[in-house]
């Protein structure tokens, strides 16, 4: 008989003595939460009572009963472990087994539906825990988690999300948990570069597109010296490390992660069909990957495809200005860049909620801002979209183009700018211009939103308003037809919100077609998420 052999007979022969420990070692590592450990000593329980089983079977049915029993809590107890490591394919494994056992077993049952909930898997997981509360044992937790199955399975379903309450306490408490939501939307070939997300349905300003929740982010606060730079590559280098792991914990986030644009040859890459990206239509789970990763493709789907929560087109709820953080939304990297864009995103917790920032028509690309396109005009943009590393195919800069090209005055008027003209002559110059260029229509929202800040200085100085008020629209005027090719943009609305309180203030009462125009703005900065109106007005300093 060979050492192993040997080792294994004695085993047997002592196993209830030696069942015994490893099962109260297991539990208590279990209990001191060391998950690896805890791990390799119930596995070594479980492929003991198995063989016990085996040897038992046919003979004494108390003792297998037994057996079988202890074999369930050790298979839940490790599955507990696994999903505490997040390799919830294995945890859903041991589940299964368990259950196979005992099929109304409480803990794995509990176990099992929060593995479920973890994947965004909120139907099912409310199919466990509703199994489980027929159990005497169930408290009022199963109930807690039966309702927040409830909640997030009609939040994905209808995209129903609100924020309000949360805005109305000042942020306080945990940040809110959100389900992950698809709208009326489709991946395909986009004019822009490679794929883009696409409207199926009429969309209108505020409504939700998609809430995803992140593959990895990475937050910190970041000083603007020497030490900021310094904590930013800090920063980045454990994103990369974080984005790495959750790779490399389930393929399924691999294949999503994967199939996303390096920045190459984009006209070549796959069309995902969208149900890829809803997890309740998903039937894998997570399981670990064994593949080799090519870090060198990771790390330019990175460069590409990352998200800053504070960019110009996304607004952090609920953390403080200095804040920063990066992350990667797999959904939302196939959302490209236009300088008219049409949707904006808030960034809650982990999750990204990008919503219509204008109403959007069926079959209308979806896309936001990737840098500054208020108050850049052709060239400037031109300079940030090569720094991204495209060159930017949208209408604006079709037509910004083609209006620079045939025309030498706007090159003296920008000159001009650089030299630091009078901000109300520069507005006085180019709505002059624009009727002598023959710019008409939604047209001239695009070159007001190009110079929009020689019209910010404008209406943000009495002394320029005294002087050059009669002779330039509005501020109302112009921020309509900005915000109508550009979208909502917080800069707009602040001007509007200056523009009413400064009217209260002098005595004049806002009347309601403004406070309307100031809502609809709201809607397309925040969303929908802030349904109710006093916790719009809150996070526009009018309450
Ligand atoms: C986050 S990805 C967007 C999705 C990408 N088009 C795809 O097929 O996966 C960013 C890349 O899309 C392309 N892109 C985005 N907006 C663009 C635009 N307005 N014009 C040209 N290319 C654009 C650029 O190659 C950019 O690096």
């Amino acid at each position: 008989m060979g050492e192993e052999q040997f080792e294994q007979q004695e085993d047997r022969e002592r196993s209830p003595e030696l069942l015994q420990s490893l099962r109260s070692k297991a539990t208590e590592l279990l209990l001191r939460e060391e998950w690896e450990e805890s791990i390799q000593l119930y596995t070594k329980f479980i492929d003991l009572s198995r063989i016990q089983i085996t040897n038992l079977a046919g003979s004494d049915p108390d003792s297998i009963h037994k057996l079988k029993k202890s074999l369930c809590l050790a298979l839940c107890n490790r599955a507990e472990a696994k999903a505490r490591l997040h390799h919830s394919s294995e945890a859903m494994r041991d589940c299964d087994k368990a259950l196979e056992i005992e099929n109304t077993h409480f803990k794995t049952l509990l176990c099992k539906g929060k593995v479920l909930l973890g994947l965004s898997k909120y139907s099912s997981a409310l199919e466990c825990f509703k199994t489980a509360l027929l159990d005497p044992q169930a408290s009022e937790s199963v109930t807690e988690y039966m309702e927040k199955c409830k909640k997030l399975d009609f939040q994905a379903k209808t995209g129903a999300f609100d924020l309000s309450d949360w805005i109305l306490s000042g942020f306080r408490g945990i940040t809110p948990e959100l389900a992950e939501f698809i709208g009326s939307v489709e991946i395909k070939k986009s004019e822009a570069s490679g794929r883009g997300l696409f409207a199926t349905k009429n969309i209108v300003v505020g409504a939700l597109i998609l809430v995803t929740k992140g593959v990895a982010t990475e937050r910190g606060i970041i000083g603007s010296d020497e030490s900021g730079e310094k904590a930013q590559m800090v920063m980045w280098k454990n994103f990369v490390e974080e984005v790495t792991k959750s790779v490399r914990r389930c393929d399924r986030t691999r294949r999503l992660v994967l199939s996303l644009s390096t920045g190459e040859e984009e006209e070549k890459l796959e069309i995902p069909d969208i149900s890829l990206f809803r997890p309740e239509e998903s039937s894998e789970t997570c399981r670990e990957s064994k593949q080799d990763l090519d870090m060198e493709k990771l790390l330019s789907i990175l460069d590409v495809n990352s998200l800053v929560e504070d960019a110009v087109s996304a607004k952090v709820l609920g953390k403080n200005k200095e804040y920063y953080g990066v992350g990667l939304w797999t959904l939302a990297s196939f959302i490209n860049h236009s300088c008219v864009p049409n949707a904006r995103r808030v960034h809650v917790g982990d999750y990204a909620v990008v919503h219509a920032s204008r109403d959007i028509k069926a079959g209308e690309e979806i896309t936001f801002a990737y840098f500054d396109v208020l108050s850049s005009p052709l060239e400037k943009r031109k300079e940030m979209a090569e720094s991204w590393g495209f060159s930017c195919k949208c209408s604006r800069c079709k037509f910004e183009s083609l209006l620079s090209v045939a025309n030498q005055e706007i090159r003296e008027f920008e000159m001009g700018l650089e030299r630091g003209v009078d901000a109300g002559n520069a507005v006085y110059t180019v709505e002059e211009g624009m009727k002598r260029w023959k710019v008409k229509g939604k047209d001239k929202g695009l070159l007001r939103a190009s110079y929009w800040g020689v019209y910010e200085e404008v209406y943000n100085s009495e002394r320029l308003m005294r002087r050059w008020g009669r002779k330039v629209p509005t501020m109302e005027v112009v921020v309509d037809s900005v915000s109508d090719v550009i979208g909502s943009d917080e800069r707009l609305l602040k001007m509007l919100v200056e523009g009413m309180k400064q009217k209260k203030n002098g005595g004049c009462s806002g009347n309601i077609a403004e406070m309307e125009r100031i809502m609809k703005l709201g809607k397309g900065v925040y969303g929908k998420v802030v349904s109710k109106k006093k916790a719009m007005k809150t996070l526009l300093g009018l309450e």
